[in-house]
């Protein structure tokens, strides 16, 4: 016997269809038909050695039970499937987990701060009441939720449609409070559904909400899982590639004229590699190689070429930061995304702000106004509720009003009254349907009117673009997006365009064990490992950094690769017109020596790291005096204080610096929070000094390398090489700065 496989089932064929549709199309006999074994929307059907490759022919591309179906020999599958299984399993685990992990931290977050603490942060709403709404689709609780005071609009919060919120009163962790998804949100109310009638209190005032999971992304990557798994057509091929169950496919390199004339080599390239891939393409851009601008230029590209375009990236500033440069390329760029996370300068570009012109759904506003007319002209009829209704039906009761009888005990006039409610309730869903109808139309327009459609990866599974399929899809900083995060747009597209960089921070993982498993692996690093570095063209030119801040990244995490674009190879702080300081103090000397980067060691001196009760992270008061009496000097060179940061890994270490430092202008944050930007003067306080030589998460090298390629003409680096040389990195650190820059032992 020989495994066919047939793809493309409905769930409603069975077995008994299969063996129809072969016996008459394929003229075989039954008996020449073995085990039938369903997978999703896939079967595997034994046939007889003799006639197996004739039945897959004839039934290619034909139909069964009224479906037509993919037929193929392959006698891989199953393993294949097992792979696919195997894969998909693994994710919606790990996406499980790190759900729960977020639960877990709101949790210990209501635990330790206070309703209003929540409430400022944007985590919580206070002082609600509860208003029942009826049930609605699949027979779900609906409850609004308005402040207690009528007409008060609701405080800034992070709650949006599709999270999980828990509601309670004066308990906010007590195990029953019922917890319900929100399904519609305005200024003034929060409507949440709830699986289960929720306890009676939810009706009443004073009460809590706090936001317990921001669900819809975690759940949008468990549908792309899900589609996945029953994916057929040009979903099922790339589902196999990205797995490596089958190889990529290259066009012909084709000839083009660049929009961009600045590109420099690499950059082309990789535009004309992206174009020439029919599957998957990867752009590697080290720090300032010019990644988005390479991913710009592909997307004119594919415009150029009348492709349907989809641009994502993770977090909305990345997105806007596509948008922004499409706009300025006079690419039309539809936003989809709530305006309220979109950059106000570019809100005229999203969907929400440019479909209220659309006449369609101008037409849809004035029909709503219309249903919510008739609603309110409803009330003053009587609703057919059990009390007047009595068990009659709906057409029992309009038939009665028209031959003016009454029955059951309920007199003509109600029957009457109950009919024109009914009337009116006809006309509200004629309307109703008629507005979404309008509002889908619009969107459509929308979508296929614009060149390039652009979202965060989440976005990209929402309502509006459901259904949707793109030509291209470009991920920008993909490196920064869960591989189940980057599916989500991939579920859309034909094919697949990644620019990122896997030398620098992966995404945030709360939960350890879904870190350790593969979560924090990018979709990216999949295919470069999968595919190798015939998938990926790097962009080897940087436009950022002096050399010599360069070459220690270059030499520790791209192999040499990177060269320094000769307009920023030799620049130096010199060059902007400062008042350098002139003193020798280490603080002055790190400023005005020609040495780009430089080291003050604090290995001489007390150990003077610490963690403060119940943190997990750490500071050092002694490197944050330091960074102060830098600034200080920074300050007085006259430099613009916008171009100056202060980075560390430690969050408690920003805290401290903050209060030191009185400079507004000079912004201190974390590494994470500093990946992808630049400044001309980066100071960098690593932190770590114990007796224990212990350097906690800057073992993690890309967190360094993320450090080390801020700055374009100056990086004061202040650590201690005692506790972090343990570490052959940062050894070799502490040793190139000695060769190449301006090494200080305090
Ligand atoms: N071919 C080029 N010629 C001149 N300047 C360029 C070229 N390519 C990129 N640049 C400049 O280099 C800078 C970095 O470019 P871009 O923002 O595209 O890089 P990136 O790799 O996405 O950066 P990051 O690593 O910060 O995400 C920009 O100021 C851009 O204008």
């Amino acid at each position: 016997m020989t495994e066919i496989i047939i793809k493309g089932l409905k769930e409603h064929i069975g077995p008994g269809d299969i063996v129809g549709a072969l016996t008459n199309e394929a003229d075989i006999s039954g008996n020449q038909i073995g085990n039938i074994d369903f997978k999703n929307k896939i079967a595997l059907v034994e046939i007889e050695d003799s006639v197996s490759e004739k039945v897959a022919k004839v039934m290619d591309d034909n139909q069964i039970a009224g479906v037509t179906v993919n037929v193929e020999q392959d006698n891989d599958f199953r393993d294949k499937l097992e792979q696919v299984e195997d894969y998909l399993e693994k994710y919606e685990h790990l996406v499980e987990l790190e759900r729960e992990e977020e639960m877990r931290r709101h949790e210990s977050e209501i635990k330790h701060l206070s309703g209003y603490e929540r409430e400022e942060k944007g985590r919580a709403i206070l002082h609600l009441r509860g208003r029942d709404e009826g049930q609605g689709l699949a027979g779900k609780f609906l409850v609004k939720f308005m402040r207690n005071h009528k007409g008060e609009e609701l405080p800034d919060n992070e709650i949006s449609i599709g999270d999980l919120v828990m509601l309670s009163k004066n308990e906010p962790l007590n195990d029953d409070n019922p917890t319900g998804t929100v399904v519609e949100q305005t200024n003034y109310s929060v409507t949440v559904a709830f699986d289960n009638k929720p306890l009676g209190f939810v009706y009443g005032k004073d009460l809590r909400m706090d936001l317990y999971v921001n669900d819809i992304t975690f759940q949008r990557m468990l549908d792309a899982l899900e589609e996945l798994r029953v994916a057929t057509g040009r979903l099922d091929e790339l589902k196999d590639k990205l797995l490596g169950l089958s190889g990529l496919n290259f066009s012909e390199t084709p000839e083009i004229e660049f929009f961009n004339e600045q590109l420099n080599q690499p950059q082309q390239k990789a535009v004309k590699s992206a174009l020439a891939a029919d599957d998957f393409f990867l752009v590697h851009g080290p720090p300032g190689t010019g990644k988005t601008t390479t991913a710009i230029e592909i997307l004119q590209q594919a415009v150029e070429e009348e492709q349907s375009i989809l641009a994502t990236a993770d977090s909305n500033t990345a997105v806007d930061n596509i948008v922004e440069r499409l706009v300025e390329q006079d690419v039309e760029v539809l936003r989809v995304g709530h305006p309220v996370r979109v950059n106000p300068l570019l809100r005229e570009h999203t969907l929400d702000y440019v479909i209220e012109e659309h006449p369609k759904y101008q037409k849809a506003v004035e029909l709503r106004e219309k249903a919510y007319d008739l609603l309110e002209q409803q009330e003053e009829h009587t609703h057919p509720s059990g009390k007047w209704r009595r068990g009659m039906s709906n057409g029992q009761i309009r038939s009665l009003a028209e031959d003016g009888k009454g029955s059951r005990g309920v007199p003509p006039e109600k029957i009457q009254d109950m009919a024109q409610w009914l009337k009116l309730q006809d006309k509200i869903d004629e309307l109703f349907e008629k507005v979404e109808r309008l509002e889908d139309e619009a969107v459509q327009e929308l979508i296929d009117r614009a060149d390039v459609v652009c979202s965060t990866n989440s976005t990209a599974g929402s309502e509006v673009l459901s259904g949707q399929e793109f030509d291209l899809l470009v991920v920008d900083e993909a490196t920064q997006a869960t591989e189940p995060s980057a599916l989500i747009p991939l579920t859309k597209a034909k094919k697949v365009v990644l620019a990122g960089d896997h030398k620098q921070l992966p995404p945030t993982i709360l939960n350890e064990e879904a870190k350790q498993k593969g979560l924090a692996k990018s979709l990216f690093e999949r295919l470069l490992e999968v595919h190798g570095s015939e998938i990926k063209q790097v962009l080897n030119l940087q436009y950022r950094m002096n050399q010599d801040i360069m070459n220690f990244s270059n030499r520790e995490f791209y192999d040499g690769q990177l060269e320094a674009a000769p307009a920023v190879k030799d620049w130096q702080l010199s060059d902007l017109d400062l008042e350098l300081p002139d003193g020798n103090a280490p603080a002055e000397q790190a400023l005005n020596r020609e040495e780009v980067i430089s080291f003050l060691d604090t290995c001489g001196m007390e150990v003077s790291e610490h963690s403060k009760k119940d943190s997990t992270s750490v500071q050092n008061e002694m490197e944050a005096d330091l960074v102060e009496e830098i600034v200080g000097q920074v300050s007085r060179t006259g430099i613009d204080l916008t171009e100056v940061a202060v980075i560390t890994p430690y969050q408690d270490q920003v805290e401290l610096i903050n209060k030191l430092v009185a400079a507004e202008e000079i912004e201190i944050d974390t590494v994470d929070g500093f990946q992808g930007r630049e400044k001309e003067v980066i100071i960098f306080s690593l932190v770590r000094n114990n007796e224990r030589k212990n350097i906690g998460f800057l073992k993690d090298i890309r967190r360094l390398n993320v450090s080390l390629t801020r700055a374009k003409k100056k990086l004061i680096i202040i650590g201690d090489s005692d506790t972090i040389a343990r570490h052959q990195v940062y050894n070799n650190l502490t040793n190139y700065v000695e060769k190449h820059g301006f090494y200080y032992e305090l």
